[in-house]
């Protein structure tokens, strides 16, 4: 399969090294110097572009892909507020997207988790639930989308909380996300359950990035030649 890569920091670089092994071709690498290459006629020899830049580029760079009427698989975090407006221009262009906040087959079975233990919880309130992620220093957008996607999933089965602030909080219908940085981790995710009697958590840690760029490699191979707007749900068949 040929791929566009936009985007070409730690991630762009860990899915080239996967789609090599795999036989993949990338027939476009964009970063922020070379935006000159950034063409509708560059983008079209591409099956499928792959977009892992950052918050503030997205966008453009999601819509360029439409344009160019190429399937494109997000990852960049940290942009959802316009996600109403992308999906409009999907529409309009008859195109194909596919956007996950974390793009590894173990996470993704973590929010299946994480739904199927908040609905158990559910009925359990002397139980406090909050989330806790840790990511390398460089990371520009807190919190991660990942924390986002497991505190939607948590609000919708845990009545009591009605929003999450990315903050300690005192207040009961409040969910606590709290973001720490630290040198080089890839990502770890925890869910905590505390009680006055006793503490359940689960959580995923990321060794290396493999398992992003592996699944985000898996995603583009899925969109390719389809129609319409998916989710790693369609992808892993979860
Ligand atoms: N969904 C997931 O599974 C997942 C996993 C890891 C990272 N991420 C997200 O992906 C994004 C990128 O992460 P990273 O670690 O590779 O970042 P990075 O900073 O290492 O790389 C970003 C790259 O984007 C390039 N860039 C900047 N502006 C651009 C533009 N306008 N057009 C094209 N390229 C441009 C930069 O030159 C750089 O090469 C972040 O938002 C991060 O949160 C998501
Ligand atoms: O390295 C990052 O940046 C990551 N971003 C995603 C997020 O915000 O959840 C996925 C994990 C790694």
């Amino acid at each position: 399969m040929k791929i566009a890569l936009i985007g070409y920091g730690k991630m762009g670089k860990a899915i080239e090294a996967i789609a090599k092994e795999n036989g993949d071709e990338i027939v476009l690498k964009i970063s922020s110097s070379n935006q000159n290459e950034f063409t509708a006629d560059n983008l079209k020899q591409a099956d499928a572009a792959i977009e892992f830049t950052n918050p503030h580029s997205a966008v453009e760079n999601i819509k360029k892909c439409l344009d160019a009427n190429i399937p494109v698989v997000c990852g960049t975090t940290g942009w959802l507020k316009d996600l109403p407006e992308i999906k409009n221009y999907i529409e309009q262009k008859n195109g194909t997207f596919l956007f996950a906040s974390n793009f590894s087959v173990g996470v993704n079975l973590f929010f299946a988790l994480n739904e199927y233990l908040a609905s158990l919880m559910s009925s359990h309130q002397e139980y406090e639930v909050s989330v806790e992620e840790v990511h390398h220093t460089q990371k520009k957008d807190a919190p991660s989308g990942t924390a986002i996607t497991l505190a939607e999933q948590l609000i919708e089965k845990i009545k009591t909380k009605k929003s999450w602030v990315n903050d300690k909080t005192n207040n009961e219908s409040e969910l606590e996300i709290i973001s720490k940085r630290i040198d080089d981790v890839p990502g770890i995710h925890t869910i905590k359950y505390n009680s006055p009697i006793d503490y359940i958590e689960i959580k995923h840690s990321a060794y290396n990035r493999k398992g992003f760029a592996g699944g985000a490699l898996l995603a583009a191979k899925f969109i390719a030649g389809k129609k319409g707007i998916f989710t790693m749900k369609d992808v892993l068949g979860l």
